[in-house]
């Protein structure tokens, strides 16, 4: 197995295999031919058909963070529009939580909507003429929970996003920040499995595109639903995710953790990406630290490899001499204050 297709084990909340999707007439064709060896600029010139997304494996984890990242057309939300077939694939299969929804039927279909998986978009899709509170409410209202109990719960949302004395308001009356909170209120109001988000942020100021990350993470750590979240920007990806796949031209170029992505990009494409991150906030101990050496003192202070170096640089700066680095309780390597100024001084320049 590569390092791009590197997979979790244990429970799957989500698993995607082998997915295609090839726009255009006669796309049905091109797979199981040759000309689905070509690539995307060839194949649109010989036969007129776009690759979105090509081959496309990877698994989510329960509760975990998935960030797909990639420029734009490079097939983000091709791809996310194929987990629940707003996009129907051309090719393979998306399995949730044991479910497999390539298969599925309309009313199935219908079902894992309304119940088991929102969406979060950048044009939040509030309706103009129902407040806040009957925002939040409306997919419930479509489930057919009656108007108490939907009640109730949309001002449990309304209150768990911070909109608190806003559920009287309507969309217009709020700001980009707070209807796009109004969306995430919406969205979790049917306790679904799997949240996806497709560029929720990328209309809205940086400032408060940052307040929603926060709050993405905030509601995060107290939910722990399980998220796919599309973005453009490597900063987003690298904050909200617990992994990060990177597309290009609808392929998949890498799959891995934060630290992974900064400290061993795939290629040039990656590389080029992640040049501008500040390191010493993404990169863990174990990509500076060194082979333990005999003259590290048996006392030195121990840290573990996954501390992120800019949360271990005190306690490194402050002791005399290398601190030792482990994995678990086995010492797995030594850091030292020139370790860590290389990562923060690169970083300056
Ligand atoms: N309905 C369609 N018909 C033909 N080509 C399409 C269609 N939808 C998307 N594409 C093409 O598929 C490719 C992937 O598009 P997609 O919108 O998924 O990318 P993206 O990464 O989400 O980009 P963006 O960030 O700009 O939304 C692009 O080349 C796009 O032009």
């Amino acid at each position: 197995m590569t390092a791009t297709q590197a997979r979790p084990t244990g429970d799957v909340a989500l698993r995607v295999d082998g997915l295609w999707k090839i726009f255009g007439p006669g796309a049905g064709k091109v797979l199981g031919s040759p000309d689905a060896e070509l690539s995307r600029a060839e194949l649109k010139e010989r036969t007129g058909c776009v690759i979105g997304v090509r081959d496309v494996s990877f698994e989510v984890s329960p509760g975990e963070v998935f960030v797909v990242m990639g420029l734009s057309g490079s097939g983000k939300s091709t791809l996310v529009r194929m987990l629940t077939r707003l996009i129907e694939p051309t090719a393979g299969t998306v399995e949730m939580a044991g479910r497999d929804i390539t298969a599925a039927s309309e009313s199935d279909l219908r079902d894992l909507r309304r119940k088991h998986v929102s969406m979060v978009f950048q044009h939040f899709g509030l309706l103009p003429h129902r407040k806040v509170v009957d925002n939040v409410a409306y997919g419930l209202e479509i489930r057919g929970e009656n108007k108490a109990q939907r009640r109730r719960r949309a001002m449990e949302m309304v209150e768990l996003v911070g909109l608190n004395g806003y559920d009287q308001s309507y969309p217009d009356q709020l700001s980009g920040g707070m209807q796009q909170r109004v969306g995430l209120a919406r969205a979790l109001a049917g306790d679904p499995e799997l949240l996806l988000f497709d560029e929720p942020f990328s209309a809205l100021d940086p400032l408060i595109r940052r307040d929603m990350q926060n709050e993405v993470v905030r509601l995060h750590h107290e939910l722990r639903k399980t998220m796919v979240f599309i973005t453009h920007d490597l900063a987003e990806a690298l904050k909200l995710g617990d992994r990060i796949m990177i597309l290009r031209d609808g392929e998949i170029v890498q799959v891995g953790r934060p630290d992974e992505v900064v400290g061993s990009p795939a290629d040039d494409y990656v590389k080029e990406f992640v040049s501008d991150v500040p390191k010493s906030h993404v990169l863990t101990l174990k990509w500076v630290m060194r082979e333990p050496t005999a003259e590290v003192s048996p006392d030195a202070p121990v840290l573990q490899s996954d501390t992120v170096v800019r949360e271990a640089a005190r306690a490194v700066l402050a002791h005399k001499g290398a601190v030792r680095v482990a994995e678990g309780d086995r010492i797995v390597g030594v850091v030292d204050d020139e370790d860590i100024l290389r990562v923060v001084v690169a970083e300056e320049r």
